[in-house]
């Protein structure tokens, strides 16, 4: 099963889903002849005649009814329809919530998709259930953090090592700037020109005044470093790992422009040689998992000053706004943990549906309409 910590946390793949607990429901193939197909599983025809039974009664409200086909053996998670949806999807989508306790209590997995790809939670959201949705996304963040648990319990946690792979297979590759886009060899977008509005809020968060101390982690375009520029930062230290990048940050002239001091490596191997503190730290990497970010975050106690920011590109989940609001609760519980505290400040991000923005890119990172800017302080004590 992959956890939430196993999204890479920036573009590519971020899109995937939370753990795949559907596998585990997915009821057995029946015998051949007399089936049904739907978009996993084959039912026979008495399997149809419960389930959508079961559909009928979660749409009817009737837990009653529900519990009596499960002693019936109805599949619980029934997704025979012409939508693949299932007794969960219905029932959020009419904001049931007596039978969403209780799908969930007989362990309905969370973040089943339909045909469309779409969830119970968004389903809930979409038809302004408000109550269904947040119960909803509570059980997708405690499944999350109850899987991570289990999975470093049973010394099943061999993400640093898939994290390291991943990250060096980025390194390795060969990169190419064009038109206001840094695209790696699958042409996957590493950073793109519609995130601009986004850097300038993220620099402005970090430099509430001129002449501080300031740190990126990541290059790609230069777009948060050309704008903390503009706060003639007293400090401003940039880390990027990739060679193809750092010999455009000096074909720019970066290496001397005021205050900058490059560290050319992996933050992970560069971190220990700072050697000042910041008050404000940005973080956006590439090819990273949300482990990293995760490792990132509980660096930054280190290095920030009393009254310092720390901010990151908030790439979590971005192609489902279900499994965002997931993804910025489980980090905002983990920062907790490293004594940070955290507050999301929404914006809107309207340049991404901009006509050709995606062209000549591979997939698509980002399909919201909000953008969650992170503002990151120290708790108070
Ligand atoms: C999305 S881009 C950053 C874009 C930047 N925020 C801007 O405004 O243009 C990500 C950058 O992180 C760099 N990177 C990836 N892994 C890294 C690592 N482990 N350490 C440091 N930099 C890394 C990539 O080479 C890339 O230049």
């Amino acid at each position: 099963m992959e956890t939430v910590q196993e999204q890479e946390t920036k573009k590519q793949k971020i899109e995937q889903e939370p753990s795949e607990t559907q596998e585990t429901f997915i009821a057995q193939n029946k015998e051949q002849g007399n089936e049904e197909e739907s978009s996993n599983v084959v039912y026979d025809e008495n399997d149809m005649k419960l389930g959508h039974e079961l559909i009928a009664a979660v749409i009817a409200n009737d837990l009653e009814k529900c519990k009596a086909l499960l002693e019936k053996d109805v599949d619980l998670c029934f997704s025979g329809d012409n939508q693949g949806r299932t007794p969960l999807h219905h029932a959020a989508e009419h904001g049931h919530m007596e039978i969403i306790e209780w799908l969930l209590s007989e362990k309905h997995p969370y973040n089943l998709t339909d045909k469309n790809e779409v969830t119970a939670g968004e389903l809930a959201l979409n038809n302004k259930h408000t109550k269904a949705y947040e119960r909803l996304v509570e059980e997708g963040v405690r499944t999350e953090l109850l899987i991570r648990a289990l999975k470093k319990a049973f010394g099943e946690d061999d993400q640093e090592d898939a994290s390291k792979i991943a990250n060096e297979a980025y390194l390795n590759q060969k990169l190419h700037y064009d038109d206001n886009k840094l695209l790696d060899e699958n042409n996957d977008g590493v950073m793109m020109g519609w995130e601009l509005p986004l850097m300038v809020e993220h620099a402005k968060v970090m430099c509430p005044k001129e002449g501080l101390n300031v740190i990126n982690v990541g290059f790609g375009l230069g777009l948060i470093d050309t704008e903390l520029q503009k706060y003639n930062p007293k400090n401003h230290y940039i880390i990027e790992a990739h060679p193809d990048v750092y010999a455009h940050m000096l074909e720019l002239g970066w290496d001397k422009k005021p205050g900058v001091k490059i560290l050319f490596g992996r933050w992970q191997d560069m971190i220990a040689q700072l050697d000042i503190l910041f008050d404000g730290v940005f973080f956006d990497t590439y090819g990273e998992f949300y482990d990293d970010l995760r490792s990132f975050h509980d660096c930054v106690p280190n290095m920030l000053n009393e009254n310092g920011i720390y901010t990151w590109f908030n790439g979590l989940g971005a192609t489902n706004q279900f499994f965002q609001d997931i993804y910025c609760t489980v980090s905002e519980i983990d920062l907790r943990e490293f004594g940070l505290s955290t507050e999301y400040v929404e914006m809107p991000i309207s340049t991404w549906a901009e006509q050709g923005v995606w062209d000549g890119v591979r997939q698509k990172y980002w399909v919201l309409d909000t953008y969650k800017l992170p503002i990151c302080k120290f708790l108070e004590q």
